[in-house]
């Protein structure tokens, strides 16, 4: 049997087709119904076994991981990736070795296409790369519901990075079913020059919306999906911490006017933003109509002078998987 040394694994962005946010809870989460999209942006993370096996220095990532480093088109993002423990790839690689009692120094490159801090789940889907590539390397042999226990630990929206396709989350986004869709959508993605925390933009949806009802699952949205309808996906795309995002960001609203204006069939804002994403078509319609509307939204971004990036996309497309 050959040994690998080196693993790296390819993992998807995500966009949410809907989130409905209910009342803070008691923990500092609160209750989604997360329709979960992944996307065919990618971040690669590669593990490799570290040359020395020597420790890694206090706060360098725990003994198993010895290096982490970064690269990637991502212009700005990347200068917001910590380098550290903190990083969510290093605290999986820790976490499988403490869940396993495996592991050897490893070093760790991500490869990072998903904007960072975008609402986008770039470092959570990072972890769940660095999860199924620790795992692989390390021979630990986690099973796929270790696997997604692990990722419930490091973040909510890890275990979809799993997954991946398209899916319903509840709880704090963590608990997955998936969701059947026919239709192959085109999405465009407006990339802010701006991070917003997540943290931050949950305590401002707090403050506007006190009174927060409990979330639930919209039907013209499910109802479109099982379709596979673009026109309808695109009119039922709803987030409830947009209000938020723009309060915090309200330049975010031109970026969204801009690419409605220009034929996107639905807009919002990702996740807890800042990044804004256009549906631009997909399922049954032409080739040629999608592609004309994704390049009159792509056009009207980039010449907006809003966006740091302007990238296109198809979903839904699968989790991780080890290349
Ligand atoms: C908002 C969403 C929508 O998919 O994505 P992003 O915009 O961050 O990509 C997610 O819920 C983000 O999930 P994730 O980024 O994994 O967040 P976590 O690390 O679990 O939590 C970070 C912080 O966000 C808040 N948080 C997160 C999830 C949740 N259901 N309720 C919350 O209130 C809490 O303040 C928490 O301390
Ligand atoms: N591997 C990683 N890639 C990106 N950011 C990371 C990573 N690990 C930790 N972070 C931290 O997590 C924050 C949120 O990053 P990210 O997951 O990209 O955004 P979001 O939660 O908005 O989808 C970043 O600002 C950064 O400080």
């Amino acid at each position: 049997m050959t040994v690998n040394t080196t693993v790296t694994v390819r993992v998807p962005a995500k966009v949410n087709l809907q989130l409905a946010v209910g009342p803070g809870r008691e923990d500092g989460f609160h209750d989604l119904v997360n329709v979960f999209h992944a996307v065919s942006l990618f971040d690669e993370v590669t593990v490799k076994e570290a040359r020395s096996r020597r420790p890694s220095p206090p706060g360098g990532g725990g003994s198993v991981v010895a290096e982490l480093t970064a690269g990637g088109g991502l212009g700005s993002h990347l200068s917001r990736v910590p380098l550290d423990a903190s990083n969510l790839a290093a605290r999986a690689a820790v976490l499988v070795a403490e869940r396993t009692g495996k592991g050897f120094p490893v070093t760790v490159h991500l490869d990072k296409n998903i904007p960072v801090a975008g609402g986008m789940a770039g470092g959570s889907a990072d972890a769940a790369a660095a999860l199924v590539a620790c795992d692989r390397l390390w021979g630990a042999g986690l099973s796929r519901e270790a696997l997604l226990d692990c990722a419930a630990e490091l973040g909510s929206d890890v275990p979809f990075a799993l997954v991946g396709s398209t899916a319903v989350g509840t709880g704090r986004g963590e608990v997955l079913s998936p969701m059947a869709s026919p239709g192959r959508f085109r999405w465009v993605f407006a990339l802010s020059p701006h991070g917003l925390s997540t943290a931050r933009v949950f305590r401002e949806y707090d403050r506007i919306r006190p009174d927060a009802p409990p979330p639930s699952l919209d039907p013209a949205l499910a109802g479109a999906l099982a379709l596979g309808d673009p026109a309808a996906v695109g009119a039922a795309l709803t987030n409830d911490l947009q209000e938020a995002a723009l309060s915090l960001l309200p330049e975010l609203e031109r970026t969204l006017g801009t690419g409605r204006g220009a034929g996107a069939l639905g807009a919002l804002v990702s996740g807890s933003g800042p990044t804004c994403a256009f549906l631009v078509g997909g399922g049954p319609e032409d080739a040629a109509v999608v592609a004309e509307r994704e390049a009159s939204v792509v056009a009207a971004l980039e010449g907006s002078g809003l966006c740091e990036q302007v990238v296109t996309a198809h979903g839904d497309v699968p989790g991780a998987v080890v290349l």
